[in-house]
């Protein structure tokens, strides 16, 4: 797959797969294409090349490979007197049915999604009552009620205390765990060694793809790609 945006070439000939269960840590420098790579994934913006999903490959085959993605820094403009269960329902619409009402497995699907990101306690709260940590987390809520076979997530670590880290990647694990594909473009180094179990390094093409000690091992982190504070 490669992404081009008029003459400056974002991604070239990337290769790689996903498989269900998976924790992958996408990690690169400023500008090397790990949010071009998710958005293309998501299909947001055009690339050359195919992206392929396996629906017979997810732990439920309903046919199609349901993709969810949470953008960078993606905290919308939430001046609109809501809930935050609300803002995670809007995660259940469909835009080729957007007149259909939400029936019981809607409601169940927004329960799950709040209480498996620890936000059950704020679903009723005004969402412009929320931090930022929350935000984040009830972001992720939103995605999670589209009930994902892959879950595409852009620095969603940014800005976030270590306890609501902590709580995210739990979350992230337990989703893997599930049968989830997630893919999560991140700076914390340290993180992406610790806590996934595979890291894709990533410059324009991908550098490195294996175990996340291995790719992001203190001695190779530098020579990838010249990232910084990773001792
Ligand atoms: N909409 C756009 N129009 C033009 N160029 C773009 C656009 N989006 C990204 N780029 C360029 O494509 C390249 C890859 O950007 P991208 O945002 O994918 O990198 P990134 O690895 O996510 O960076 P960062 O870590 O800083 O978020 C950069 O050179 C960037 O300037």
């Amino acid at each position: 797959m490669s992404v081009r945006y008029g003459p400056i070439t974002a991604l070239a000939n990337v290769d790689f797969a996903v498989a269900a269960g998976e924790l992958v840590a996408l990690v690169g420098r400023n500008g090397a294409g790990k949010s071009s790579l998710l958005r293309a994934l998501a299909g947001l913006v055009a690339y050359r090349g195919t992206v392929e999903h396996h629906p017979a490959a997810c732990p439920r085959d309903r046919g199609r490979v349901r993709v969810a993605y949470v953008a960078q820094r993606a905290t919308p403009r939430w001046d609109l007197p809501v809930s935050v269960r609300q803002v995670v329902g809007t995660g259940r619409l469909d835009p080729r049915r957007w007149w259909r009402r939400p029936g019981a497995g809607d409601r169940q699907a927004v329960d799950a999604a709040l209480r498996r990101v620890g936000v059950w306690s704020l679903a009723d709260r005004p969402v412009q009552a929320l931090s930022g940590g929350q935000a984040q987390r009830v972001l992720l809520a939103r995605a999670l009620a589209q009930e994902p076979d892959v879950l595409l997530l852009d620095e969603p670590c940014e800005g976030l205390d270590a306890a609501s880290t902590g709580a995210l990647v739990d979350a992230l694990t337990a989703l893997a765990a599930d049968g989830v594909a997630v893919c999560c473009a991140l700076h914390e180094i340290d993180l992406a060694r610790g806590a996934f179990r595979r890291a894709v390094a990533v410059d324009r093409t991908v550098l490195a793809d294996g175990p996340a000690g291995e790719v992001l091992s203190r001695g190779r982190v530098a020579d990838l790609f010249g990232l910084a504070g990773t001792g």
